[in-house]
């Protein structure tokens, strides 16, 4: 009763070779030096420490062999317990799997030469090692046992008897058949599996079941009886089984083999095998008496499972490469099937599975080493390998003891194979061409009939496999089709790819400079620091010289005006003191007039009467006017004080406001400023340096700047806002103070215009009473006589105090003349002074305007953007401008006085542009 076994999984991993060495490629792969440990790990993330052992990835097998392993042991450990199998009848299949290079001929085969003394070296693989201990074995056990050897090989899918035509190119040609039961019917072997069930022995047949072959010297396969699984067995058709009788034909065998075999220099190994293997050592042993059990073991080698593009393969080898992949692919597939327990497993789907059926899930004892290199450039190619290996020790096998072969049916096999080749030989010698016995010819006959009726088969396969063919070529057109898609839609991906790569280059590129900028910005604002330190000991010299400069000269200038108050003043002082003059003309007058009325009182009682009777009336009228002048220049020096004050004050809180706030507020805004010259640097840059992505640097640009300038425009407001705010009372104020001085200046017109009317009447009023002094003294002259007259005219030209006051009044005229005249000059004066002042203020308002360089950025700020463009003058909220303070010079009414006034429509104008 045969038991459910699994397949034996080693894994071998050898050190690291030149190759990977010079790679400098690190070891990820760890195996336990201790014998008899089942797992290897791989770390393919490259972590260490715990975080290592956490992600490495695990893997169990039955028999791990790091790189001190020898060949000895591995042959021991797992060879030699399957070669036991084989000597006691079981068909066995031991095979290497692994990516190139990574040892799996030098595991299967190794040194197969012999040393000095005809023994194994040290480096000897699985294959002579079996070969030297079966015959030691057969010797010891002193049996009856005939070994046969074949060896195969099948590369590109085609499949070729490596121990065929001694250096001859022509190899015949290898064929699979399935051996069903009808088949068998027809065929010669029928005969030999009656006669097998004649001596009622249980025959069974095994996998690989090699034909006879009819047309070389080798020896004859007899054919065992059909097993339980002998529905899908397969017999190789034309394939030679060597009969030996020692190791060493053996080893000849292999060696043979060996050289016909394909082998290439690729990228990772020089000698890198290009096919699949299988070397099978057929074993008939004596059981009992005359029965002998029959047991294979197939030694299977196969190609690297290897990565195309690592490998190196180019043109036969990338071919070679793709048909041993499809096999391997294949036998992936099959494990995978066996391990799941599936339904359908895939033998027949490649050669090399449909030649290892047996040997996977059937009756064989089979064993599998995988073999792996350490290093981390072929990791992925490892764990793959180690995925199958794992997955393969799932699979189960149900191992039976090989068939048993009567000795008489093996003898008489030999002697009719000898026979025939016998024949055939004598045939050749006797006549040219192809002649044979009868009996050989009709045995040819009979095979031919069986050919037909296989070739029928065949054909009937073919036909279906063609449908499949159709099938499958319209899918294959149809996934080219999706498959032109999908390389389309993968080369849209790829140049996506590329553009984003360079998007990103550019990017990080555009980063880096950013970065580079902010460097730049922090040394700015480091300069602007320096700047506004430089700024505020400069706002402070300004601040003292301006103080120095308002304080001396306001205060000259009020002294002036004090002055010019006080002498105006002191004129209406001395135009009171004018009366006692009059008082004394008056006097003089009348004590002349009294003289004369004594002495003429008679004559010229009515003259001196009438004259008496006018002459109050005119000094009352004097008198008032006098009066009138008199509280008129009070008024007007109460006013003129009053508007100083508010003058004085206004003063005052505007040196207190500039001194509070002119500096303080424009910090912020210059901080803006250098903002933007770092936005106009960065736009300078950029442009030098990403003239290739003008138009993405451009748009980030012009985005970047819309950002900024919105937000620069929004501070703007904000503050422009504020300081409105702020101006607004002050405006208010100086609106009023400038309503003030223009009143000032008006009243000081009316005071002018009305001591001109006041003077003029005076003088008028004065021309007046002369005149009618002068008739009434024509009036009395004419009254006189001429004695009289003369003595009149004594009176009058010798009155000295008359003439005297009239001289007095005259020069007192001209004085009061002159004095306008000074006052003139004097108001002339002080207009100089404010203009000299007006330009000290403007000079220091021009020192402390923000440096030049501070304007171009600004400028260059407000163009950028077309829709803030602004007025070079409207770009300083903060700023106060000589201009704005501008005082114009309006000439007056009078011709003698100019009068300075605050322009409301300059403040008017200055606002505006605030705004
Ligand atoms: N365990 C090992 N100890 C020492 N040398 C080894 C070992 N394994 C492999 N080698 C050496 O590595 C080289 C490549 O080995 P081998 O040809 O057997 O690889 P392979 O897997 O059969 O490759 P391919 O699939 O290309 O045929 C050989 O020179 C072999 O001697």
């Amino acid at each position: 009763m045969s038991r459910d076994l699994n397949i034996t999984v080693a894994v071998r991993c050898r050190g690291r070779n030149q190759r990977e060495v010079a790679q400098k490629s690190s070891i990820v792969v760890t195996v336990p030096t201790v014998s008899g440990a089942n797992e290897v790990i791989i770390n393919t993330t490259g972590d260490v420490g715990i975080a290592a052992q956490l992600n490495s990835k695990r893997y169990t097998v039955d028999k791990v062999f790091g790189p001190s392993a020898s060949q000895a042991l591995l042959f021991a450990e797992v060879a030699q317990p399957l070669f036991h199998e084989f000597i006691q009848g079981y068909n066995c299949t031991m095979l290497v799997y692994g990516m190139t290079s990574t040892g799996k001929t030098y595991t299967m085969t190794g040194d197969e030469q012999l040393d000095g003394n005809d023994s194994l070296r040290e480096n000897a693989g699985i294959i002579p090692r079996i070969m030297f201990q079966l015959f030691d074995t057969l010797k010891e056990q002193n049996l009856d046992h005939i070994v046969k050897c074949s060896f195969i090989e099948l590369y590109n899918e085609e499949l070729k008897d490596l121990l065929d035509n001694d250096g001859n190119e022509q190899y015949k040609k290898l064929r699979i058949f399935d051996s069903t039961p009808d088949s068998r019917n027809n065929s010669p072997k029928l005969s030999q599996r009656n006669n097998a069930k004649k001596y009622n022995y249980k025959l069974r047949r095994t996998s690989m079941q090699p034909s006879t072959s009819t047309t070389t010297g080798t020896s004859n396969s007899p054919q065992p009886s059909p097993g339980p699984n002998d529905n899908n067995t397969i017999y190789i058709q034309n394939l030679q089984e060597f009969h030996i009788t020692s190791a060493n034909e053996g080893l000849a065998l292999l060696q043979k083999g060996l050289n016909h075999r394909q082998v290439a220099t690729t990228k990772m190994n020089d000698f890198s095998s290009r096919s699949h293997t299988i070397f099978t050592i057929t074993l008939y042993k004596q059981h009992q008496g005359e029965l002998f059990r029959l047991s294979k073991m197939n030694l299977v080698d196969l190609a690297g499972s290897e990565n195309i593009s690592r490998s190196g393969a180019l043109n036969q080898r990338a071919k070679e490469a793709g048909s041993i992949n499809q096999s391997l692919l294949t036998l992936g597939r099959v494990i995978n099937a066996l391990a799941d327990k599936s339904s359908h497993v895939p033998f027949r789907e490649s050669k090399l599975t449909r030649l290892l059926q047996d040997s996977l899930g059937g009756n064989t004892k089979t064993a599998l080493i995988a073999t792996i290199s350490p290093a981390k450039v072929t990791s992925d190619e490892t764990c793959s390998t180690l995925e199958y290996a794992s997955k393969a020790k799932n699979i189960k096998n149900k191992p039976q003891l090989g068939s048993f072969v009567m000795k008489d049916i093996l003898l008489k096999n030999v002697t009719t194979e000898l026979a025939k080749l016998k024949n055939d030989l004598l045939s050749t010698k006797a006549k040219d061409g192809i002649f044979m016995s009868q009996e050989h010819y009709k045995e040819m006959n009979h095979d031919m009939e069986n050919y037909k009726t296989e070739l029928d088969e065949a054909k009937r396969l073919v036909k279906s496999l063609n449908e499949k063919v159709n099938g499958l070529t319209e899918e294959k057109q149809r996934l080219t089709k999706s498959l032109d898609l999908q390389n389309i839609k993968t080369d849209s991906l790829n140049n996506s790819i590329n553009d984003l790569q360079k998007k990103i280059m550019i990017s990080s590129e555009t980063e880096r400079q950013l970065s580079n900028q902010i460097v730049q910005l922090d040394e700015t604002t480091t300069s602007l620091k320096d700047d506004i330190k430089t700024f505020k000991q400069k706002e402070l010299s300004i601040d003292s010289k301006f103080k120095l400069i308002l304080n001396d000269q306001l205060k000259i200038l009020k002294e002036k005006f004090l002055n010019q108050l006080h002498e105006l003043q002191a004129y209406d002082d001395e135009s009171f003191e004018v009366q006692p003059h009059i008082d004394d003309l008056q006097k003089e007058i009348s004590s002349s007039l009294t003289i004369l009325e004594t002495n003429i009182r008679d004559s010229y009682q009515s003259c001196i009467g009438e004259f008496l009777k006018e002459t109050p009336e005119l000094f009352k009228e004097i008198e008032g006017n006098v009066t009138n002048i008199n509280s008129l220049s009070i008024h007007f020096y109460k006013q003129i004080s009053e508007n100083l004050s508010d003058i004085s004050e206004e003063y005052n809180n505007l040196k207190q406001y500039l001194n509070d706030r002119l500096f303080q507020n424009n910090h912020e805004e210059r901080l803006g400023n250098y903002v933007n010259k770092t936005t106009e640097l960065m736009e300078q840059s950029s442009s030098n340096l990403m003239e290739n992505v003008k138009e993405m640097v451009e748009n980030y640009l012009i985005s970047n700047k819309q950002l900024l300038v919105d937000s620069m425009q929004r501070s703007t407001n904000d503050i422009i806002e504020q300081e409105m705010k702020l101006l607004k009372p002050r405006q208010q104020k100086w609106e009023s103070s400038i309503e003030l001085i223009n009143k000032c200046d008006s009243l000081s017109n009316t005071y002018f215009n009305n001591m001109n009317n006041t003077l003029h009447s005076t003088k008028s009023n004065i021309n007046v009473s002369n005149e009618k002094i002068k008739e009434s003294v024509i009036k009395i002259n004419d009254r006189f006589s001429d004695q009289e007259r003369n003595e009149r005219r004594n009176i009058i030209t010798e009155n000295t105090t008359i003439n005297d006051n009239i001289k007095q009044i005259v020069t007192k005229t001209s004085t009061l003349k002159s004095r306008f005249d000074e006052t003139h000059i004097l108001a002339k004066h002080s207009i100089n002074e404010i203009n000299g002042l007006d330009k000290s203020i403007r000079t220091i308002l021009h020192d402390i305007e923000p440096e030049t360089t501070t304007r171009v950025v600004e400028q260059n700020i407000f163009l950028k953007d077309n829709s803030t463009k602004m007025d070079s003058g409207s770009k300083s909220p903060l700023k106060v401008s000589s201009n704005n303070l501008d005082f114009s010079e309006v000439e007056s009414n009078n011709n003698n006085t100019k009068k300075r006034r605050l322009s409301r429509n300059n403040i008017d104008g200055y606002i505006k542009l605030q705004k």
